[in-house]
């Protein structure tokens, strides 16, 4: 495991960002552990979360013209990472999805830069693939063309077959699919600090019915 992803991993649970109980997941799954980036919820919390995100970026190596923020989560994320690349003196575009159309005053569904050409999906994890697919769905309809998808957490699940999740997006739609931690340093994390150890056995038997 990397340092910065065992920085990031300390950085989510003492947020509370990342938990350990039982939770009922969008998929319907029930997860003994959990991902809520809303609690990342102070300006100093987004201040280290957007230089996280954009250090991801900038390992990644993707190629993209403008950056969307699936709703809701992902609109702070999206929004956040732009001012973090613009102080990197790579500033992009960035645009959002509102869940429910708007029938007045500027209309439809899409915020903020018009959505065209290469677009990087950025949001907070990737269970079953759903948000993904709406996303690209979106991006399509505008005559955009998605680029990548940059997470926080890959739950390293299963999608609709065999594969993960992230493994049907990126043999589907041909683009990679980036993120800071995997599921497998959460459970090394779990496994070698004696204060959540008790908590590894669950995620671990999760992971053999989900898992990839
Ligand atoms: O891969 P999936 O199975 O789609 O699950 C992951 C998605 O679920 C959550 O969003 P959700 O739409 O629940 O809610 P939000 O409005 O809190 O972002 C999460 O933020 C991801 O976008
Ligand atoms: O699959 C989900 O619904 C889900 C999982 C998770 O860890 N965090 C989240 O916000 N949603």
């Amino acid at each position: 495991m990397h340092d910065y992803q065992q920085k990031f991993i300390e950085f989510a649970i003492r947020r509370n960002v990342l938990r350990f109980g039982d939770f009922t997941l969008k998929s319907g799954r029930t997860s003994p552990y959990f991902f809520n980036a809303g609690l990342f919820n102070t300006g100093g919390d987004l201040l280290q979360l957007s230089q996280a995100y954009a250090a991801a970026i900038d390992r990644s190596g993707l190629d993209y013209d403008i950056i969307f923020g699936p709703a809701y989560k992902g609109i702070p994320l999206a929004t956040v990472t732009a001012m973090a690349l613009a102080k990197e003196g790579k500033s992009k575009p960035f645009a959002f999805n509102r869940k429910e159309k708007k029938d007045h005053g500027e209309g439809g569904n899409i915020v903020g830069a018009p959505l065209q050409g290469k677009v990087l999906i950025v949001d907070d994890v990737i269970t079953a693939g759903t948000a993904i697919r709406e996303s690209i769905d979106l991006i399509r309809a505008s005559g955009a063309e998605p680029a990548g998808v940059l997470i926080a957490l890959d739950r390293q699940e299963r999608g609709n077959g065999e594969l993960s999740a992230i493994q049907e997006v990126e043999s589907e739609f041909g683009i990679p699919v980036v993120s800071i931690i995997r599921l497998e340093q959460v459970l090394d994390y779990l496994k070698t600090n004696p204060e959540f150890s008790g908590h590894a056995a669950k995620v671990a038997s999760y992971r053999e019915r989900y898992g990839v």
